[in-house]
């Protein structure tokens, strides 16, 4: 017997108390967590009073069918730790549990929707006049002033001076030490470090054709180069502290690890808002005391293109775009802190979230990018009443493993898909640092969810520092270079590294590497993953003495827009050697061709998926909605049944508002059934592994 039929049963004493049971099942049913996890939340009663489901005796001696499920989900509803309605609320309740999280009132949590319109951030003139010498009251760590190093605060700078002399994009790598596990298995340490030079090499092991083993070098050059001796607080000195001035002068900030799973991005982010905070309430109490900044934390995950809030029960968040075209991340819950003590704690509990809140803890968090944003607003004219404006921001980003990118081919459907959409997120997320350091005027942040939910902090004045973390142990290697080598490409986009932008060095470059056979410089296309190696040395660094096109990640744009560049020079060039010049003209040709191609049939796959994707939302959206009308359908049901116990009640009446029910229910099952199916199909058909694995 069903849950209603058992009700029927129960409530046939007393009709009253059935009515009022109708009503109060389905308030006190849904009035509880998983409303709020499935997106049903404004289901929730308002009506708190409610008395739980058990004070009316049913179900107290029920085991079994559905009615126990039923029992089970009321007494999860009923819990007095998580109340489901305003996320204010629950907030502080979830804060309560936790115990030791200070300063909060709910009014200091800000509005569901993240106030990215306040992003017209206010005029700080005043500030800025009074703001000289801010960095004297940092606690400066390890930091040399070296008037050459872009990021060095010099305390005699203006404002915009000490803006503008903060490096646009800074990349600095991080190598691990060798871990217990590793040291077991006798894997040996391959990256040399030479930090006086910013330098590092990687040893990888090859095999000669008689099969002797030689030593294939790969050196790389970054902005900084750290051995696995350096602490946590010099990784602080070195990349986010510069930063945090200018925070204070309306400029956005984002820092990001990026390597392979295990190579330390946890290790190495997690203390960096910490000590950021602490340095900007420093700030805030020092060179800007009285001037009224406040400090907010915001903390979400992306985990397969879906964005959750991991400071809110992993509450699902939505991204809209209004007519301003300002991207809002709707329900993102921001906290207002007032000590470093209060972010640690909510550090931990969104850390928690993120690994509990799915199974296998690592397995899981590595492939979802975490973002914890650090937001200085100021209340507008002084107006504590009114929603307070955004300032600056920090924005740092725990990245998917990069590995995850590739996991497109061996897995499972689901696995490739998110594999996909990692992979998707890293390359768009290169491409909006390259536009913003290009000062583009179009961000490409469409690309991915990542990219979407950054955009305020590629518009404006913003400062990028990725930090590349690399495992040293043998069995990394590919993965290790693979990482240098996104690295190496985010950093040459800087305008420090006029590589792309300059035709004559490519044609200098082409030129040096004509006395090779062309296949020695130009690898093949179809084979991505390929590196051609001619020497037993090989400096990765893209803006070196030769060319080198890497074809492993994104690298279809040097041939295109360079070989468009250099076609009319080479065709003109009469003292150079004309037939290896035609000969080299042509395979470019040959090249730029198979890349169009190449690049039309990942267009095709990139729109797959997202197509894909759009189509999971709505088959979601559409369940969400089918829940919601059967809920409605459930009540009125409910009444009906009640009512015909009436006296007076017309059983005609009664069997026609019934047919109705029937029949709305069957149409909304068929409807999101037929729906499955399509989805199921599409997925069937859709080679999401094409759209990564051929990158
Ligand atoms: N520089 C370091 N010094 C000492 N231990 C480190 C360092 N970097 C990482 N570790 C240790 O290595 C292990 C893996 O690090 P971590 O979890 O930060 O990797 P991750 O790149 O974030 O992995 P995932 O992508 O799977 O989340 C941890 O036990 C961490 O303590």
């Amino acid at each position: 017997m069903n849950f209603a039929g058992k009700q029927m049963q129960k409530s046939s004493s007393s009709g009253q108390i059935k009515r009022q049971y109708s009503d109060n099942f389905i308030e006190s049913t849904f009035n509880n967590k998983w409303l709020q996890s499935a997106g049903l939340h404004h289901l929730q009663s308002s009506n708190t009073s409610v008395p739980p489901l058990q004070d009316f005796g049913f179900y107290g001696d029920n085991v079994g069918g559905q009615g126990s499920r039923v029992g089970i989900s009321l007494q999860r509803g009923e819990s007095k730790e998580e109340p489901l309605t305003q996320p204010a609320c629950s907030r502080s309740l979830s804060m309560r549990k936790t115990g030791n999280v200070e300063g909060f009132s709910q009014s200091e949590l800000s509005p569901g929707l993240l106030d990215l319109h306040s992003f017209d951030t206010q005029l700080i003139s005043e500030v800025s006049s009074k703001r000289s010498g801010s960095s004297q009251n940092l606690v400066l760590h390890g930091m040399n002033s070296n008037d050459s190093d872009p990021f060095s605060p010099s305390n005699k700078s203006t404002d915009s001076e000490q803006t503008t002399n903060v490096a646009k994009i800074k990349v600095v790598v991080r190598k691990r030490p060798l871990n217990k596990k590793e040291l077991a298995k006798k894997e040996e340490d391959i990256i040399s470090i030479n930090p006086t030079m910013n330098s590092l090499t990687v040893h990888e092991a090859k095999l000669k054709v008689d099969l002797t083993e030689y030593d294939e070098r790969h050196g790389f050059t970054f902005d900084a180069v750290m051995a696995e001796n350096v602490s946590n607080d010099d990784i602080y000195s070195v990349t986010v502290e510069p930063i945090v001035p200018i925070i204070f002068q309306r400029t956005k900030a984002t820092c990001f690890a990026y390597g392979q799973t295990g190579s330390g991005k946890t290790y190495t982010m997690q203390p960096l808002p910490l000590r950021a905070s602490q340095d900007i309430f420093s700030l805030m109490q020092g060179t800007y005391r009285n001037q009224g900044f406040q400090l907010f934390v915001s903390f979400f995950e992306i985990y397969g293109g879906k964005v959750f809030d991991l400071l809110n029960e992993r509450k699902k968040l939505f991204i809209r775009e209004d007519g301003k075209q300002q991207v809002c991340i709707v329900g993102l819950q921001e906290h207002r802190v007032y000590n470093v003590e209060t972010i640690k704690d909510l550090i931990v509990k969104g850390n928690s979230t993120r690994s509990t809140g799915t199974t296998g803890a690592n397995e899981e968090s590595s492939r979802s990018h975490a973002i914890l944003q650090l937001a200085i607003k100021r209340p507008v004219d002084g107006n504590e009443s009114k929603p307070p404006r955004m300032v600056g921001k920090l924005s740092f980003i725990d990245l998917a493993g990069s590995e995850r990118g590739a996991d497109t081919t061996d897995n499972d459907k689901q696995t490739r898909m998110e594999g996909a959409e990692i992979n998707k997120s890293l390359l768009a997320l290169k491409e909006c640092i390259r536009a913003l350091d290009n000062d583009q005027g179009h961000i490409p942040f469409r690309g991915s969810k990542l990219t979407e939910v950054l955009r305020d902090s590629f518009v404006g004045d913003s400062r990028t520092v990725m930090i590349a973390c690399i495992s040293p142990n043998t069995g990394s290697c590919e993965h290790t270079l693979n990482t240098l080598r996104y690295a190496d490409r985010v950093k040459s986009l800087s305008k420090g590294n006029s590589f792309r932008r300059d035709p004559s060095s490519l044609i200098s470059n082409l030129r040096n590497s004509v006395v090779s056979p062309l296949s020695s410089v130009v690898p093949d296309v179809s084979r991505p993953n390929q590196r051609q190696t001619p020497a037993s040395f090989s400096n990765d660094r893209v803006p070196s003495g030769r060319m080198q096109i890497n074809m492993d990640i994104d690298d279809r744009d040097y041939v295109e827009e360079d070989y468009g560049r250099v076609n009319s020079p080479w065709t003109t060039d009469k003292r150079s050697d004309r037939s290896q010049t035609s000969t080299l003209g042509n395979n470019l040709r040959q090249t730029s061709r198979q890349a169009k191609r190449r690049d039309l049939s990942n267009m095709d796959a990139d729109n797959d998926l997202k197509s894909l994707l759009k189509e999971e939302e709505d088959l979601v959206n559409a369940h969400r909605k089918q829940v919601e009308e059967t809920m409605d359908i459930v009540k009125e049901e409910m009444n009906l049944v009640a009512n015909i116990d009436q006296p007076g009640n017309q059983i005609d009446d009664y069997l026609s508002k019934l047919h109705r029910i029937l029949s709305q229910k069957a149409a909304g099952i068929l409807d999101l059934q037929s729906r499955v199916t399509q989805f199921q199909e599409h997925l069937k058909d859709t080679k999401v592994s094409e759209s990564s694995s051929s990158r």
